[in-house]
């Protein structure tokens, strides 16, 4: 299909907010045809993202530096609002666009009305393409001897190895031609993405900066420094140790390619290197789980958890979510969460469990909590980890692999420095107990100035007694 002479082409912006390394983007420039790049809020229903409300404190400053950077290319970013279909019809209706480009999502959600806009667009004879940029490797391509999708994870990695190096990225286009007349565009403040009254983001900037430019900065800082180590180190919350990439990847402010190849001929250990590469083959993984398993974040992918007697989520879960349960290490884990919007991979683990195992409430309530107040909220990402955690996942930890959160915190948090940054209260507690506050001496206690129960919590719940339950109920399953 050709498009005719100047009509433009919409490149159509999702979880791809980049220029760098972005092929729809340097497929439409290099036609020459005029690009209008635009960015569809599409309705929550919709269920393509964002998904919660830090994603949308994300969202609204990774649009204005993404708007920047096209406009230093040379054509606006165009914003809209609604379902996608209608948005697009109007918009070739009101530019006479002739081609329609994207990079394709894997959320099933999305690649369902994709689906439907380009039969139908191609119908009225509009260029539809679409392109790979998403994902490292393609899950209708990435598949068993007898092509079925992977369940487990260490083959996967395997084949994922034999496929060879993901695609060289490419740079952005050093220039778009504009469309002769701008189309109307929603101004990014009447989205109203920001939170005011409380602004509850203030804290998100200590560490955070949205945009493609700040996720080519982390990464580079990152392949120059923390690699170094990362295999030992990723397990230590107080260590600075892993990329932070992972709310730049969700938004796709960079591609995984261009962190894949940043990761070559790097003077790090290769140990170092193939484990982070590991992580990021875990991404895709999950990816890949969600693409051939849309129900992922609703259904216990081992349908025998169905049977579980879950606690119902009151007053504990509430706890759990204000980083009040007498657990330090859980605490830290969630005023972390709450604080910054992100939350170390390690403490994810040992918050997830604790909330599933230690007060028996359902993944899902987890897992829509994270969704919520995670700037790297990924439904596929996040629903896989859950049902990793809970047992019920594909390739999971074992149900009764329950951890233990005070052994946990002295094992990676040996001198409370992660607990002191996230729980003031606990800012003066020996190290020996910081752990554990409910064990340690009055004395030591009334040195530190904390009044259990007043100043800083009791447990909410017993580990040993907690452990006893979640064990059983579990085997109630196995007996069903
Ligand atoms: C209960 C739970 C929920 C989670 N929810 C999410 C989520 O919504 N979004 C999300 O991106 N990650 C999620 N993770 C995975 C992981 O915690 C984060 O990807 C990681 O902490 C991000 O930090 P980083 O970028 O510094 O990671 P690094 O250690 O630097 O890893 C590099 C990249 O690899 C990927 N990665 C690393 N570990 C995992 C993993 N276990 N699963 C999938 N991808 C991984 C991420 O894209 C990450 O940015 C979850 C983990 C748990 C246990």
């Amino acid at each position: 299909m050709t498009v005719e002479n100047g009509a433009p082409i919409i490149v159509w912006f999702r979880k791809d907010l980049r220029t760098d390394d972005n092929p729809a983007l340097i497929a439409a420039s290099e036609t020459e045809h005029p690009v209008i790049a635009l960015y569809i809020r599409e309705p929550a229903e919709a269920g393509t993202g964002p998904l919660g409300a830090a994603q949308d404190w994300w969202l609204h400053h990774s649009l204005a530096s993404l708007g920047s950077t096209l406009d230093r290319l040379g054509t606006p970013l165009v914003l809209r609002s609604g379902p996608a279909g209608k948005v697009l019809d109007d918009m070739i209706e009101e530019t006479g666009a002739g081609g329609l480009y994207w990079n394709r999502r894997h959320n099933p959600a999305g690649v369902e009305i994709d689906k439907v806009i380009k039969a139908s667009l191609k119908a009225r004879g509009v260029d539809t393409r679409s392109f790979a940029a998403e994902l490292l490797h393609d899950p209708t391509r990435l598949l068993t001897g007898e092509k079925k999708p992977y369940r487990v994870y260490t083959p996967f990695w395997k084949a994922l190895e034999r496929d060879g190096e993901p695609h060289e990225p490419t740079d952005a286009p050093e220039k778009l031609r504009p469309p002769e007349k701008a189309p109307a565009s929603d101004v990014l403040d009447d989205w109203h993405l920001l939170p005011t009254k409380p602004n509850w983001a203030c804290s998100f900037t200590d560490i955070w900066t949205p945009g493609e430019g700040a996720a080519r900065e982390r990464l580079d800082d990152f392949a120059d420094g923390a690699i170094d180590g990362y295999k030992t180190d990723r397990d230590f919350p107080a260590i600075d140790a892993t990329s932070m990439l992972s709310p730049h990847l969700a938004f796709g402010e960079i591609s995984p390619a261009r962190v894949w190849h940043a990761t070559r001929g790097l003077t790090s250990s290769k140990d170092d290197v193939v484990h982070f590469r590991k992580e990021l083959a875990w991404r895709e993984f999950c990816y890949h789980l969600h693409f051939h398993f849309p129900k992922l974040a609703e259904k216990n992918w081992n349908s025998r958890f169905d049977a579980f007697p879950w606690e119902a989520a009151g007053k504990n879960f509430e706890l759990w979510t204000r980083g009040m349960t007498g657990y330090p290490i859980v605490d830290a884990g969630m005023r972390q969460l709450w604080k910054h919007g992100w939350m170390h991979n390690r403490v994810r683990m040992i918050t997830a469990s604790f909330l599933i195992k230690h007060l028996m409430i359902d993944w899902r309530r987890g897992e829509k909590w994270f969704r919520d107040t995670l700037v790297d909220a990924d439904a596929a990402s996040n629903a896989a980890n859950w049902q990793w955690v809970a047992g019920s996942g594909a390739d999971a930890s074992p149900f009764f692999r329950i951890f233990n959160p005070i052994l946990q915190g002295e094992k990676f948090d040996p001198d409370g420095t992660y607990v002191r940054s996230f729980v003031p209260e606990l800012e003066m507690l020996d190290s020996a107990w910081i752990h554990k506050p409910f064990d340690a001496p009055e004395p030591v206690l009334k040195e530190a100035g904390l009044d259990l129960g007043k100043t800083y919590p009791k447990p909410i719940v017993d580990h040993r007694k907690a452990r006893e339950c979640a064990l059983s109920a579990y085997k109630s399953l196995k007996n069903d």
